[in-house]
């Protein structure tokens, strides 16, 4: 094992390369005297070398070396609790790393091995709402590029719109709607990093058609048809829930499900070339009626995700052990 770093407090107080881009500040004339400023919020994305120092601190401290990625859900961190020969870092020690600050999401990279393959995984992600530029709630991704990983599977909780969806039922991702990123918010915004990935990364096969098929197969194998389904994941910013006019909105885009997450992770993960695997788990029905008295809330979400546990678990065992063939 690597010689141990003088202290946590330098990594964290690494800053991006000299040179690396300053957030952005447009300026916009409004004509006459008038001068409107618009400063667009937050840090400019962290770049490799200061990915690389998280990546290291990692690769230095365990002995995995997963080639495979799992991104836990809202109340889905269980799903790494049977790994073996398990390596736990809490997010805080992890120099650059964010925190998490949900509940349901505990805050910590866990590395071991599922099924007998080495995994790397999160046991908590980051959202926008938790006050995360999208490239900061992505940095994971390219912390487990550097890691190694070449594969991930993704998995979140989401409200089922397609009113064929119960809760508990799981959605495979077939494609998504990146509504905060029809509005210029991507976690790709700023100076691209060649060193992961080009300028503009196609979208149109991000969630891998062969692994889905994979995933088809191992739902058959566990006999659980009829309550998979494949659809499309929109993102919403949050944390608020839906109204139901917006829900309306969204089942007219095509959208199946909604959720907070997932989708910045996926296009970083597609940025730097690698597989991706991802489901949601449809832990409420959403609410498509005005007469309703029903509101989403997170403990139903949280409950919905505990009930079928292991259910998931088995999925991502399964899924991991094919990927890695
Ligand atoms: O992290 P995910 O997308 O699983 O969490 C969903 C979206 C919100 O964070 C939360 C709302 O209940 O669940
Ligand atoms: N936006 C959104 N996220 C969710 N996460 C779990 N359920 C929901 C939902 O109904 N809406």
């Amino acid at each position: 094992m690597a010689a141990e770093p003088a202290s946590d407090l330098e990594f964290r107080a690494a800053e991006p390369e000299k040179g690396s881009p300053r957030p952005l500040r447009a300026l916009a004339s409004g004509g006459g005297s008038m001068c409107l400023e618009h400063t667009l919020p937050g840090e400019a994305a962290f770049d490799y070398n200061t990915i690389s120092i998280s990546a290291n601190y990692l690769l230095e401290r365990t002995k995995h070396r997963p080639a495979i990625g799992i991104v836990c859900g809202s109340g889905l961190g269980s799903l790494v609790d049977h790994l073996k020969e398990r390596e736990a870092f809490p997010y805080e020690k992890i120099p650059n790393f964010p925190v998490s600050t949900v509940a349901g999401h505990d805050g910590q990279v866990v590395f071991g091995l599922l099924n007998g393959v080495p995994v790397m995984c999160m046991k908590g992600r980051f959202h926008s709402y938790e006050g995360y530029p999208l490239w900061k709630t992505a940095m994971p991704i390219r912390v487990m590029k550097l890691v190694g990983v070449n594969s991930v599977i993704v998995t979140n909780a989401a409200g089922g719109i397609n009113d064929k969806y119960h809760v508990g039922d799981v959605m495979l991702i077939k494609d998504h709607i990146n509504i905060p990123g029809f509005a210029g918010n991507s976690p790709l915004v700023g100076k691209n990093d060649e060193n992961f990935g080009p300028r503009f990364p196609g979208m149109s096969n991000a969630y891998d058609k062969q692994l889905r098929q994979e995933a088809k197969s191992v739902v058959k194998e566990m006999g659980i048809e009829e309550s998979v389904h494949e659809g499309v994941y929109v993102m919403l910013g949050g944390p608020s829930y839906e109204t139901v006019a917006e829900l309306r909105l969204l089942r007219l885009l095509g959208a199946d499900a909604v959720g907070m997450s997932t989708v910045a992770e996926v296009v970083v993960a597609r940025h730097c070339g690698m597989r991706v695997f991802a489901f949601s788990l449809v832990t409420n029905k959403c609410i498509m009626e005005w007469d309703s008295d029903e509101e989403a809330n997170h403990e139903e979400v949280i409950a919905a995700a505990n009930a079928r546990k292991h259910h998931l678990q088995e999925l991502v065992g399964r899924m991991a052990a094919r990927m890695a063939q």
